[in-house]
Parts: C-alpha cells; structure tokens; sequence
C-alpha cells in the first residue's frame, strides 16, 4: 500500500513570512515607515486569544507595526464601529482585521462592512468579495489563499482539475471556490444538504474540506491519488485517556492510503492564515503608498 504525502503547512509558511520580511524591509526603505496592522479582539475565547498574540508576534517578527485592541464582549456595537472608524482614518493603518467570532449580539456583517475595504486584510468586506467573484484585483481572505498556494506549490497548474469543496462559508468555502475557478479548475461545492455527499467527493482531484465536522471526509470518499486540503480545526476529547487535540475535517489516518498529498491538522493550513494575513497587510500597504504589488508574494 502506498501512503500520500503530508504536505508541510508550517515550513511553508515559515517560508512566506521570510519572504513578507523581506519586503517590508525594502518598503520601509522606499517609504520611511513600517505598515502597521491592527487586530481587534472582542472578548476573552481562548482560541481567538491565543490566534491574535500569535498574529501580534509575528507582525512584528516580520518587521511591521502591530496595534492590538482588546475589548470586553459587553462592548456595544456602536462602539466598535466607532473603533473600526478610526482605524479607517489612521494613516499609519494599513490592515485592519477584527477577529471572529463576535459575541452573539454584535452583528458581524455590519463590523466587516464598516472597515475600509482597501484596509480589509481579511478580504471579508462585501466590495472585496464581489471583486473576488469577478475575477478582479482584491483582499483575498488568508486561509483560502494559503490553500491556493499550497496547492499550487503542489500540483503546479490546476487548470482542469475537478474540484470539490466541503463547506459553503463566507470565510473559507466560497472565496475558496472562486480562486478555484479562478484557477480554471471544475468547482463543485457540496454541503450539509448534498446528496450522496461521498460521490461527490469522489469525483475530486482536489478536495478542500472546510465543514468543521471532525473526521466527517472519510477516506474512502476519495479518489485515488487526489489532493486533500483539510481546513478544519475541531477539538475532540479522547474517550480513554481523557485528552484533548485537534482533528481536522478529513480522517487523516485512513486518507492517507488514498491521496497524493494531503494537509495535516495541526501543521497544514492553519499557520498558513497568519502568514497570508502577513502577506496581505504588505499588499495593502503598497497599494496604500501608491506602489506597485510586492513582487513573488
Ligand atoms: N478575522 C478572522 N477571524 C478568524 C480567522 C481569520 O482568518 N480572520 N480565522 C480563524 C482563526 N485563525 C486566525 O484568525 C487561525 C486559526 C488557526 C491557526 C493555526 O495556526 N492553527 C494551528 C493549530 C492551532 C491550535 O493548536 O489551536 C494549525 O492548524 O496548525 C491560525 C490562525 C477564525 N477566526
């Protein structure tokens, strides 16, 4: 029996935050100023966290200024409006990116849709998704453009491949399925109401996975030899031992006798987010500074 690759996330996000550095070092030399992110955080969930001091750290790892706001989940929406206004108009700003979830009554379309969408590095904003859907320049959310990377550096061209994507959010399966298309790849996207979800699956070359169900892609809904990208981060407690660790949406173990390559869970996307978050507050800061798109990026 063969077994699939494991595709290594982590080393090849290490990669592009190098690369990032690299050039924001040569903005800082063209412009005399640092980009600056700023990352947002309503209330105290511990993964988001633990996600923004990462996102703290490696901003400033990468050479850029990192402006933090933690705020209590009692915080009204208007409040945080006015916060996402001001950093609209703070010209040291270059990315803004509030981090979700949002407490329940805080309406989160609104929050996106008040950031400057030419601030908006999560690439969430509605004008940012539209021109996504047209095939124009845009923010592309982090996590699916890391899935496109990864794949890319995979698979090289994926014209013509038959794509399936499991998951239909704003954050990771539709952007997902439009770099897909973009990619001129055959995009299919199944849910929690496809029927015969395991044929469907089975008909992929690529096959990204984005429900946050643990281990729902089984291994035998995959063709042989077919690319697995595996968005999920699910927590599960082991019955015997009492553990906790992370699974993703794919059963890894038993995928891998089918795949070329798949992502691992812990390892895979997830440190790609960050990374790309990097890369896109440095577009954002060109673009903003009137300079061409950073090169190779
Ligand atoms: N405004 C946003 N909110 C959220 C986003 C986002 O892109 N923008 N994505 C996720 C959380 N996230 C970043 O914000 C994120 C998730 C996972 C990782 C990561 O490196 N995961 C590790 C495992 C981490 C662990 O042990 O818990 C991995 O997969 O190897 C980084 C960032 C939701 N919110």
């Amino acid at each position: 029996m063969t077994i699939g690759k494991i595709i290594d996330g982590k080393a090849f996000a290490e990669t592009l935050r190098g690369k990032v550095a690299d050039g924001v070092g040569a903005f800082i030399a063209k412009t005399g100023r640092k980009p600056g992110l700023a990352v947002v955080l309503v209330g105290e969930d511990p993964a988001s966290s633990v996600y923004v001091r990462n996102k703290g750290k490696m901003t400033v790892a990468a050479g850029m200024e990192s402006m933090e706001f933690k705020l209590p989940a009692s915080i009204g929406e208007e409040e945080l409006l006015d916060l996402v206004e001001e950093l609209n108009a703070d010209e040291r700003v270059d990315g803004i990116l509030v981090q979700l979830p949002l407490p329940p009554h805080i309406n989160e379309a609104s929050v996106i849709g008040t950031i400057d969408p030419a601030k908006d590095v999560d690439g969430f904003h509605v004008v940012n998704s539209g021109l996504l859907a047209t095939g124009q320049e845009a923010m592309v959310p982090c996590t699916p453009l890391g899935c496109i990377m990864l794949l890319k550096d995979e698979l090289g061209d994926l014209s013509g491949l038959e794509a399936v994507v499991v998951g239909r959010s704003n954050i990771v399966g539709k952007p997902m399925s439009q770099l897909l298309l973009a990619e001129n790849c055959t995009v299919t996207i199944a849910h929690s109401r496809t029927r015969d979800i395991a044929s469907v699956v089975h008909r992929a070359d690529i096959v990204v996975a984005a429900v946050g169900r643990a281990e729902m892609v089984k291994g035998e809904w995959i063709k042989p030899g077919a690319t697995v990208i595996d968005v999920g981060i699910n927590r599960v407690t082991d019955t015997e031992d009492g553990k906790s660790r992370i699974v993703g949406d794919v059963a890894t173990a038993e995928a891998l006798a089918h795949v070329r390559a798949i992502t691992p869970v812990p390892g895979g996307v997830g440190p790609m987010t960050i990374a790309v978050l990097l890369r896109n507050t440095l577009v954002a800061a060109h673009a903003r500074a009137g300079l061409p798109r950073p090169e190779g990026l």
